[in-house]
């Protein structure tokens, strides 16, 4: 298959996927590890469990927290307090690591890749998304961009529904990225990040079925390294809305969800299968 037809048909699946119609990946993830979920606490009035995970990925100024951004304030999230958000985003960039005296000075020179995956605390990364996804409060690192390194303080973030993290090479790394849901893909000049996900897309669609990937405008090359996508603004739009109405189904089954729905101007959004099971998962 050509890979613009993989894209196409990735586009059409992921409709179906946000929709509600096949996820189960995070819940079997949690017992394929054996996790003990019975430490699980009461958090914003509901019983935590294990959370949505979105990630957007893209290069730099693609509009990573662009999206984010327009989908917390859609679900009425940004006015919130922390300890009250059912949606929480975080970014990569809070997982830079210190750098070295010497990296610091080839820094401060312009001499130091921050674009390589190297660059980053991935075992941090790891241990924090696999403490979001058991239901448990985390401490994400406040990165300072001037000194290059991690400064004192961080941000708490309370077990939620849904978990957006954002960032450049947020699933270069294979362990962080299995544990996604959804996966959009944001198109712009970094062709590391955008090689990344059309990989990712290779995988879904030949070695793991099928998952999600939105957001993107396919138009892509065959031959492998000159692969590439772009997010127009039209896509942002529908992948938001979507994503939006996705999270809107899972929250409305919760206490509070109307009262947050109708804050968020949405009254009523299509019909997605029931859950079955215990999972306490819609999707
Ligand atoms: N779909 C879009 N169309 C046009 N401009 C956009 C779009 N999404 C984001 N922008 C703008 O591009 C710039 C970079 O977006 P941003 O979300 O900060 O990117 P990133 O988080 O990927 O670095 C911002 O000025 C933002 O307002
Ligand atoms: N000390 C640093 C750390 C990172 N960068 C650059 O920031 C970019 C990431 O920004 P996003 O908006 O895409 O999250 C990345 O491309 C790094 O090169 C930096 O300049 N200094």
């Amino acid at each position: 298959m050509l890979l613009s037809a993989v894209i196409r048909h990735s586009r059409a699946v992921s409709v179906c996927n946000i929709l509600g119609l096949g996820i189960t990946r995070n819940y079997n993830l949690k017992h394929k590890m054996g996790e003990n979920t019975a430490d699980n606490v009461k958090t914003n009035g509901f019983e935590s469990k294990t959370p949505f995970l979105i990630g957007v990925a893209g290069g730099t100024a693609s509009g990573k927290s662009t999206v984010c951004q327009k989908i917390m304030e859609k679900l009425g999230q940004q006015q919130k307090q922390q300890t009250d958000r059912r949606v929480v985003c975080i970014s990569q960039d809070s997982f830079y690591r210190s750098l070295t005296p010497s990296e610091r000075l080839r820094a401060e020179r312009g001499q130091f890749n921050f674009d390589h995956p190297d660059a980053f605390d991935d075992k941090k990364l790891l241990a924090v998304l696999k403490d979001i996804l058991a239901g448990k409060k985390v401490e994400v690192p406040e990165y300072n961009y001037i000194t290059n390194s991690i400064s004192d303080r961080s941000h708490t973030i309370y077990p939620a529904d849904v978990v957006l993290i954002e960032g450049i090479l947020v699933f270069y790394f294979p362990e962080t990225k299995k544990f996604a849901d959804v996966i959009i893909p944001r198109g712009a000049d970094n062709i590391v990040a955008i090689d990344l996900i059309v990989h990712h897309i290779w995988d879904i669609m030949y070695k793991k079925g099928p998952k999600i990937v939105n957001g993107c405008n396919g138009h892509a090359e065959d031959e492998p390294n000159e692969r590439r996508m772009s997010g127009s603004s039209e896509d942002t739009l529908i992948a938001i809305d979507l994503i939006v109405q996705h999270i809107s189904e899972y929250l409305k089954r919760s206490p509070d969800a109307k009262q947050m729905l109708d804050y968020a101007g949405i009254s009523s959004v299509p019909g997605s299968p029931q859950r079955t099971g215990k999972s306490g998962r819609p999707h």
